[in-house]
């Protein structure tokens, strides 16, 4: 197939595919308005079923950006974290037929397609329709890099691992990774995980038959995996992060996320630096008991907060505004970037690990499964722009003393390896800063990519 020739003479008609999860549609959508912004041209066509659609109605969106929808086919969001393999088994077969009816009935018919790599069936339905496919690949590159070469680990015995005999092991095989313990890998591949390693390995290599891979990242954060990737990948690679609401930022009318409370006003009467953000990701969480040794160790510390908790967090609804602020929902970028915030507690979802480093503000990392894991391991390691509480998964409870100790520590200004993060994620901010100003890596790769899917040369 030549993905070009079919672009070139018709309206440029991008359908875009999200997987059904918080940090993969707003990574997404976020995309489509960075696109919509530099084209106005294009039409988008955001496809989701009708209960996402229902989540997503207060989403202000450019007028190019319309909603498809398809029936509720997978089982609810709002359950999912239940029978997390069955909703992977659900996405992975009973999309796919409802999907394939919308894309051929599209009008104007699609010209592109841009989908989440964790719909690998997607790639296969824009081959068939002669359509070209951008995988988006919306964890980091490494993450990407190691699920994609699966077959190193078992080549070097090293899966699937015991992690309570061999967690310690360092691997140093995967194309422009740094040195991991074998503990620090994707979940995937050890316990519980080995359930969905095969979907997840099957999600990376789609990108075989697909035309571009767009990833999240930014290249200076990844630049030696990205570059090894670039060196071996036939298809042109965009890293186009962070791929998150920064060009909202000043103009964001939905401050209150719909939440009666005014938390950036409460932010606003707050000292700098003083304010530790709590965010534990958008749908799996720890166990109750871990949870009220959570809640007690960081009301110990003394360290004001501001809390993301769900409905059923009950518990943290007695909070007075001295001690801090429980919201259900808020606008984490804008959150993160007050200058009251000196930290975030965050469970390194990649959408929220790169929101830390793009607002310059260091993180506590409490990870939880999957990519959590590595993503941790960046920040703390590689990065060296936060600390995190060690194999948390690996252990029965943390207490609330050791929680105290460690976020007081963590908050503490005068702490001198406080300083030395705080210095590092500053320059980091200012490196993601540069990559989405005009001519910086991420904003050229997105022109490059608009340039590829229209087809032409564009005036800029
Ligand atoms: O009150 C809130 C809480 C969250 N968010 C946003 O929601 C997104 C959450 O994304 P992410 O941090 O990636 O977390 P998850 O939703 O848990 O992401 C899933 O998808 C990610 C991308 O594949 C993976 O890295 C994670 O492990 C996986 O749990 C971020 O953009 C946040 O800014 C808000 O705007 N307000």
């Amino acid at each position: 197939m030549d993905p070009i020739s079919s672009a070139t003479t018709k309206q440029t008609h991008l359908a875009a595919v999200p997987y059904p999860g918080r940090g993969h549609v707003n990574a997404l959508m976020n995309l489509c308005k960075l696109l919509s912004l530099k084209n106005p041209n294009i039409l988008i066509s955001f496809i989701v079923t009708e209960e996402w659609l229902t989540f997503l109605a207060g989403e202000s969106k450019p007028q190019n950006i319309r909603f498809a929808t398809i029936p509720n086919v997978i089982p609810s969001e709002l359950g999912r974290a239940n029978d997390f393999p069955g909703f992977i088994r659900s996405v992975n077969s009973d999309l796919e037929a409802p999907t394939n009816t919308l894309l051929t009935r599209l009008h104007p018919p699609p010209t592109a397609i841009v989908a989440d790599a964790f719909l690998p069936w997607v790639v296969q339905l824009g081959n068939n329709l002669r359509i070209p496919v951008a995988s988006l690949w919306p964890m980091s590159v490494t993450v990407f890099s190691i699920l994609y070469h699966f077959e190193l680990l078992q080549e070097h015995g090293d899966f699937p691992a015991e992690l309570s005999e061999r967690g310690e092991h360092i691997v140093d095989y995967f194309p422009g990774v740094s040195k991991i313990r074998l503990a620090d890998l994707p979940s995937f591949f050890s316990g519980n995980g080995v359930k969905v390693v095969g979907a997840a390995e099957k999600s990376a290599r789609s990108v075989d038959n697909s035309q571009f891979l767009i990833s999240t990242s930014v290249y200076e954060l990844e630049s030696s995996v990205i570059d090894a990737l670039k060196a071996k990948f036939p298809i042109p690679i965009y890293t186009i992060g962070p791929s998150t609401p920064y060009f909202e930022l000043e103009t964001s009318v939905k401050d209150n996320g719909g939440d009666p409370k005014n938390y950036l006003r409460w932010l606003d009467s707050q000292a700098e630096g003083s304010v530790l953000y709590i965010s534990q990701g958008s749908f799996l969480s720890v166990s109750s008991a871990q949870m009220e040794e959570i809640i007690a160790g960081v009301k110990d510390s003394g360290v004001r907060f501001l809390w993301v908790a769900r409905g059923d967090d009950g518990w943290l609804k007695d909070v007075d505004e001295e001690t801090g602020m429980v919201v259900e929902w808020c606008n984490q970028l804008k959150v993160l970037c007050h200058n009251a915030i000196g930290g975030f507690w965050t469970h390194g979802g990649w959408n929220s690990t790169l929101e830390g480093v793009f607002a310059g503000v260091p993180m506590l990392a409490w990870p939880i499964f999957w990519d959590q894991i590595p993503n941790s391991k960046k920040i703390v390691e590689d990065w060296k722009v936060g600390v995190r509480f060690e194999a948390v998964g690996g252990r029965n409870l943390v207490g609330r003393e050791e929680i105290a100790e460690t976020v007081k520590r963590f908050m503490n200004p005068e702490n001198v390896e406080g300083r030395e993060m705080r210095k590092r994620v500053s320059e980091l901010r200012e490196t993601c800063r540069r990559a989405v100003a005009r001519g910086g890596s991420s904003d050229s790769n997105i022109d490059a990519f608009l340039g590829d899917i229209c087809g032409v040369a564009r005036e800029l």
